[in-house]
């Protein structure tokens, strides 16, 4: 099965450029989407709630900042990018009422249609536009004159014309620059949770604080345990982005080739690779959805309780400590670029 890819001439600027596009949520995806959009000439208005801390670094970047009611109530376009948790709630009270026949609502993650916790009306435009990467990195590639990939898909077409409205938002924020690929709601949010469970931060995470944790109980030193297990990782995925795993593995000595091959399937084993099938199969169920929005209605107890044995872990303070003789490499998050 092969996908349809489109880039920049494919995608006409001129159709969303004639919208006003409200931009719910200001964070990691909201600050990219509406600089970029607004740096592509494209009509802007923030929605935040009265007493968001976003607020501030809205308005600082010059943005004219509402209630996500009013601006829904302004907007042709309404992109929800607001926490998932937040976003059922968030449609009932503010959305919903504002929207009108002709409108379109767009996501920039599937979940809350997927697991059916948001239901627009059948009169309006229901889309995506997913960027594959970390906002701050979507913002930062556009403003080099690069893009992150995304994913677009359409729900609902109550315009006939909703694709080529979504094609059109990709490319205001550089997604098409790098390839927009056409899928489905139900595609992106099941393969994006279990990427990133199971491979991008789940995974990566738990095998390179488990590396660490390796060589340090055997008595090596943890500074040059951070090195290898997470330093030296950016260097070798690095390769792979840029060309394969095949890449990787031309760059790197004869030795370290034949302990991959030899050794990787061991640690990555039939037993990971079931662990794997069962996250996906919680996600396709819609359990690890249940399971989320149930931990966050409850507080996040777990969450937060995760989060601080995370922060805690010794690999954590082996490497404030090297990245801080490396002005280069803790380059700071920002809400620009
Ligand atoms: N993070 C990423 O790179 C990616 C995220 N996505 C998707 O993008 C969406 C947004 O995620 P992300 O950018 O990580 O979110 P963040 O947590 O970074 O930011 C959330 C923003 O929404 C605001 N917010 C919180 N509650 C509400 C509310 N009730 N109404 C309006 N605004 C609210 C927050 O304000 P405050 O500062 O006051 O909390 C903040 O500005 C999600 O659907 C996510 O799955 C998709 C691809 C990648
Ligand atoms: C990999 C995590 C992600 O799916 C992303 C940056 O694409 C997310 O939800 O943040
Ligand atoms: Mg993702
Ligand atoms: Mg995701």
């Amino acid at each position: 099965m092969s996908v349809e890819v489109y880039y920049d001439d494919d995608a006409d600027l001129g159709l969303i450029q004639a919208k006003k596009v409200a931009v719910i949520g200001y964070g990691s995806q909201g600050h990219a989407h509406a600089l970029s959009l607004r740096d592509s000439g494209v009509d802007v208005v923030i929605g935040l709630p009265a007493g968001s801390k976003s607020r501030p670094k809205a308005e600082e970047q010059g943005l004219r900042v509402l209630t996500p009611a009013e601006a829904a109530a302004e907007a042709d376009v309404i992109m929800i990018l607001a926490p998932d948790t937040a976003q059922r709630g968030l449609y009932t009270e503010a959305i919903a009422p504002n929207l009108a026949p002709g409108k379109a609502l767009f996501f920039g993650h599937g979940f809350n249609i997927r697991y059916d916790l948001i239901k627009p009306p059948a009169d309006v435009d229901v889309a995506m536009v997913a960027p594959k990467g970390p906002g701050h990195l979507v913002r930062r590639q556009y403003v080099d004159g690069k893009g992150v990939p995304c994913l677009v898909a359409v729900e609902q077409d109550a315009s006939g014309t909703a694709f080529a409205l979504a094609l059109a938002y990709a490319k205001g924020i550089g997604g098409t620059r790098a390839g927009a690929i056409k899928t489905t709601f139900k595609e992106e949010t099941e393969t994006d949770l279990f990427g990133e469970q199971a491979v991008l931060c789940g995974g990566a995470a738990a095998l390179v604080q488990t590396g660490f944790e390796v060589l340090t109980e055997a008595g090596y030193a943890p500074e040059i345990a951070y090195f290898e297990c997470l330093h030296e990782l950016k260097l070798i995925v690095d390769l792979m982005y840029e060309g394969g795993i095949a890449r990787m593995r031309y760059s790197v000595s004869d030795t370290a080739e034949y302990g991959d091959l030899s050794r990787g399937p061991r640690v990555v084993d039939a037993r990971v690779k079931e662990e794997m099938r069962k996250i996906l199969s919680e996600v396709q169920s819609g359990e690890f959805a249940r399971e989320w929005i149930a931990e966050d209605d409850n507080g996040r107890p777990n969450f937060a309780k995760w989060r601080a044995e995370g922060a805690a872990h010794p690999i954590e303070a082996t490497g404030q400590k090297l990245r801080s003789m490396m002005s280069w490499v803790d380059r700071p998050i920002t809400e620009t670029a």
